[in-house]
């Protein structure tokens, strides 16, 4: 567990700069909404590739137009600045 995690303070922090994102268990987390499957499957498609660029991956969850994003750091057993670099590059 080489990844720091980051602190209780660091955590609400960093929220501030992200609205819509909320803290679970051990993560971050976010559900989108598109106009209709195509569109939430091309987003998955852009995430993707964010995530494969960062080696960062996201738990999600899809059904139609929603999808629900989770942000943990499995090397570090919790939230990493590396979910914050992700959830930041997402919604940009
Ligand atoms: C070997 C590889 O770098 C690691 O397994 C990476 C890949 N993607 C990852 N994604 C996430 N969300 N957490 C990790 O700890 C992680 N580790």
């Amino acid at each position: 567990m080489a990844i720091p995690r980051l602190t209780d303070a660091e955590i609400e922090l960093a929220l501030v700069a992200l609205p819509g994102w909320n803290r679970v268990s051990e993560g971050i987390e976010r559900s989108y909404k598109f106009a209709d499957f195509m569109h939430a499957f091309a987003f998955m498609t852009r995430v993707a590739l964010l995530a494969e660029k960062a080696d960062h991956h996201p738990e999600w969850f899809n059904v139609y137009n929603r999808v629900d994003v989770r942000l943990t750091t499995h090397d570090a057993g919790g939230l990493s600045a590396r979910d914050v670099a992700l959830a930041t590059a997402i919604d940009a």
